[in-house]
């Protein structure tokens, strides 16, 4: 796992490394700037003419760092310090009295960026001559590279001003892009854009990943991300952990073991309850995701009419049927004590009876459940359901279930997503993953896991049914129902990861995730 940590921890280490530990914090910047070269070197980036756009923070103290270390290596650099120069950090004010006695050229710019830099729209012949002219020499002196120093983790509010207007001409410039820490204008915490923003082709953050830099838009603006080391280590926590993580590939070494001496018992017993009249498809692809997960044996309560597709398409699932209300109560109750795991929700649909199911399931069960699609569609209209006491729940709506929920525009929850999950989570205590191109997944009053896995292709009919059957599969193989979620959306989004080369992004279904597990679990 890697930690995601916001501007405030990312602040309150730098503060623990240099006050507690006493490590000063122009060395800080010193090892900050050398990873920047590094960097700049292992992509084979041309760093011959470069310009460098410095903020008055310590951010603009790195680029300006940066820029010494490029100008005694022999290349062209320039320096734009936008803002107050007076209004320097003490650290920048060190770095720009180093680059003055080393005599590199330092462009300060306090207001009217566009008088002094930008290209002018001409207004007669002459100019217009003069224009061309510039616009030759321009080309002929080019910058090979951009680097964005302007703002870091300070941000603290919309960019306005010469600071947007240095943002528009760094993105307009040619030359590759890098980001010291973060892309100008990106909210370190959320990755919304303030205003306006930098667009890198790679961005150098230190110490540990910023949350801004995976959430979308920020990682649009991100580009290749880079994490340096700068001698920032996980002793300047002090104790608090940060509480917002990232699964990585060599996390799936944590699910479940499988044994030489097992048999399908061991592996645990998911009953699936899915599917209506009018829908078959759902019931099927949950509960061959559960056996391709490592479920030992699955069983399906649905309506009677699913019976022949289900044992045609997966004779392994074992099917419960009811037809209309009569003996619906009894053979619920025995099939949800049958199990170890419950699958709730997908293509139930919401008549009277698939109302009556989820209550009846979520007011019985004693075993966790994963409720999904329509089951979350009922609840939305029955909330006090999930205030009442419940075993352990795994909520996986995407943006319009939760919409629903909570009653917030799908616009709103997108830009929020993180709290929208998170207080989702506390105020109903269940575990809540709230699926977008980032899905998040909150525990409650514990950690928060951003997923980076998967791709636009898995937004396709039956994908979350998948993910609710492969979280069930984890479940019934052992792993806790936090693990099994977190690794469930990992590896949801791994095996259409794996398919999409193969069918590309239009024609990725759900069948194709199906096979993608068989690829990512193998
Ligand atoms: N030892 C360390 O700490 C290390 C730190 N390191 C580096 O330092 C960076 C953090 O530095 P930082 O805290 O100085 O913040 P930074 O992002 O440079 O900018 C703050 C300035 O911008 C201003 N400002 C904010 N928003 C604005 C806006 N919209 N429009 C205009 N102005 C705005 C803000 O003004 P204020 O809000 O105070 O009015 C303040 O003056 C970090 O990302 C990393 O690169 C590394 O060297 C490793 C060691
Ligand atoms: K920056």
């Amino acid at each position: 796992m890697q930690y995601l940590l916001n501007a405030r921890e990312m602040k309150q280490i730098d503060k623990n490394t240099i006050e507690v530990f006493g490590v000063p914090s122009l060395v800080l910047m010193e090892r900050a700037a050398l990873r920047v070269v590094e960097m700049i070197k292992k992509e084979a980036a041309d760093a011959k003419r470069t310009l460098v756009v410095c903020g008055t923070g310590n951010n603009g103290g790195d680029g300006m760092a940066v820029a010494r270390m490029l100008y005694l290596e022999g290349n062209e650099v320039e320096v734009w310090l936008i803002g107050n120069p007076e209004k320097c950090s003490e650290e920048t004010k060190k770095q720009y009295d180093i680059l003055k006695a080393y005599g590199i050229p330092v462009v300060e710019q306090k207001e009217g960026f566009c008088e002094q830099f930008c290209v002018q729209e001409p207004d007669s012949e002459q100019a217009q001559i003069q224009t061309q002219m510039q616009t030759q020499i321009q080309a002929q002196t080019a910058y090979t590279l951009i680097i964005d120093a302007l703002f870091g983790i300070g941000l603290s509010r919309n960019v306005e001003g010469i600071h947007r207007e240095a943002i528009e001409e760094m993105n307009r410039l040619e030359g590759t892009k890098i980001a010291i820490d973060i892309p100008s204008g990106i909210h370190a915490d959320s990755g919304a854009v303030m205003g306006n923003c930098f667009y890198a082709d790679h961005t150098v953050t230190f110490a540990y990943n910023k949350t801004g830099l995976w959430l979308y838009p920020g990682a649009d603006a991100a580009g290749q991300i880079h994490i340096a080391d700068i001698g920032i280590t996980k002793e300047s926590f002090l104790e608090k952990e940060p509480q917002m993580l990232m699964p990585q590939a060599e996390d799936l070494t944590r699910l479940p073991k499988r044994k030489a001496d097992s048999n399908k018992g061991t592996y645990g017993k998911v009953l699936v309850i899915a599917g209506s009249e009018e829908i078959s498809g759902a019931a099927y692809f949950s509960a061959k995701a559960a056996y391709l997960s490592g479920c030992g044996l699955v069983k399906v309560f649905t309506h009677e009419k699913n019976r022949t597709m289900l044992t045609t398409r997966l004779p392994e699932a074992i099917p419960v049927t009811y037809d209309g209300k009569k003996n619906l109560k009894e053979s619920l109750i025995a099939a949800v004590q049958w199990a170890d795991v419950l699958v709730l929700g997908p293509g139930l649909g919401r008549s009277d009876t698939a109302r009556q199911i989820v209550k009846l399931t979520i007011q019985t069960a004693a075993v966790p459940i994963i409720v999904d699609a329509d089951a979350l569609n009922l609840l939305s209209e029955e909330l006090e359901i999930l205030k009442g006491p419940h075993t352990d729940l795994i909520v996986t709506p995407h943006l319009g279930e939760m919409s629903r929920l909570v009653d917030m525009p799908i616009e709103y929850i997108k830009k929020n997503i993180l709290m929208t999950a998170q207080d989702f989570s506390r105020e109903y205590n269940v575990i809540c993953v709230l699926k977008d191109a980032r899905t998040i997944t909150s525990i409650p009053y514990g950690k928060t896991y951003v997923n980076t896995s998967g791709n636009h292709g898995m937004a396709t009919a039956g994908s979350g049914d998948v993910l609710t059957g492969i979280i069930a599969g984890f479940l019934a193989g052992g792993l806790t129902p936090e693990e099994a979620a977190v690794f469930g959306v990992y590896v949801h989004g791994l095996s259409g990861d794996a398919m999409v080369e193969k069918t590309g992004y239009y024609s990725l279904m759900a069948e194709d995730i199906l096979d993608g597990i068989k690829e990512v679990l193998k």
